[in-house]
């Protein structure tokens, strides 16, 4: 017997991030949007907990006990008071430390399909704060759909989305770490003062009425020229969509993945295709969006 959940990546279409906190933590505004890249977590009953992965980014996925999915079974096992024994297998299609939400994700899925296979039934209700232990976007990758996040991204409010957008990805080689790209947005903030991060109403409303071109106007994030800092080449490869004709061009999160939202699917496909010849990226995705949360097959 087994049991697998399909998880999707998220793009930030808002990322607003304030001053850090004393815990190291920045709060944000932001606006997570699951996209139609996805993981798939499988347990399977074992003696041990045991982590395998497959997929073309399989080599860079530890397997050892700092694996998201690892890190939710363990925490699964204790809320239960049982062991974690699991076989969980992830077969990895989403670009990994691409701030993408990858592990994330891993995590969402491991903790539902852990559920199922355990038969520990954890109130729906509880599943949110168990992701939050995990990390800032795991309640996210559970949720999915729209939602906007603040704290650190931990408090979340489901939001509309009045159409379908499509998106194309540039996946560049290599990741970017997380902590050095806030390390170097709070570098680069250290002779201004940074306000409290505000939701945007006007991209919110652009996300409920499906407007695409609206979405594009208000779109952005507030770590780019941190990921940029860090990686300027990504320059590059942000014009080259733009040339292509993308409606708009943002690193997606703490990157170095770039998203670029077309306003069709052709488009996305003609984006797409310059891209995949610019030489300013490994690969590109297509991918549209909305897309569910977390869901077991
Ligand atoms: C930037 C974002 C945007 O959605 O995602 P990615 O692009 O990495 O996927 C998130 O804020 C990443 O969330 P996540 O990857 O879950 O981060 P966590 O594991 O909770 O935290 C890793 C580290 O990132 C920094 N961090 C994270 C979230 C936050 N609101 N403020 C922070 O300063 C802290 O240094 C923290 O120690
Ligand atoms: N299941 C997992 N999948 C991918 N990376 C993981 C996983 N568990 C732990 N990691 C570690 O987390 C880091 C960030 O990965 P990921 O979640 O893919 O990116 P991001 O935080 O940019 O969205 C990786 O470099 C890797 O070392």
């Amino acid at each position: 017997m087994s049991v697998t959940v399909r998880v999707p990546a998220k793009v930030n279409v808002q990322l607003a991030v304030g001053p850090p906190r004393a815990d190291g933590f920045h709060d944000l505004a932001t606006v997570f949007l699951a996209v139609g890249l996805h993981d798939e977590v499988t347990a399977t009953p074992a003696d041990a907990l045991r982590i395998t992965c497959s997929g073309p980014d399989a080599a860079q996925v530890p397997l050892d006990a700092s694996n998201l999915a690892a890190r939710a079974a363990r925490l699964l096992a204790d809320r239960h008071g049982r062991a974690p024994e699991v076989h969980l297998h992830i077969a990895k299609d989403i670009p990994v430390a691409g701030g993408m939400a990858g592990g994330s994700a891993d995590a969402a899925g491991a903790l539902l399909a852990c559920d199922a296979l355990w038969g520990t039934r954890t109130p729906r209700s509880e599943l949110p704060e168990l992701c939050a232990e995990l990390g800032s976007d795991v309640p996210f990758s559970l949720l999915g759909g729209a939602a906007l996040g603040q704290g650190r991204g931990e408090r979340l409010t489901p939001l509309d989305v009045g159409g379908t957008f499509h998106w194309v990805f540039a996946v560049a080689d290599g990741g970017l770490s997380t902590p050095a790209v806030y390390r170097a947005f709070d570098r680069l903030a250290a002779d201004r003062t940074v306000p409290h991060p505000e939701p945007s109403a006007a991209l919110i409303d652009a996300l409920r009425t499906g407007d695409v071109h609206a979405l594009a106007a208000h779109i952005g994030n507030d770590l780019q020229p941190a990921a940029l800092s860090l990686r300027p080449s990504l320059a590059d490869t942000l014009a080259a969509g733009t040339a292509a004709g993308a409606l708009a061009a943002l690193v997606s999160g703490s990157g170095p993945t770039c998203a670029f939202l077309a306003a069709d699917a052709s488009s996305a496909a003609k984006v797409a295709e310059a891209l995949a010849t610019s030489g300013t990226c490994r690969t590109t995705r297509l991918a549209p969006s909305p897309t569910p949360g977390a869901t077991l097959l």
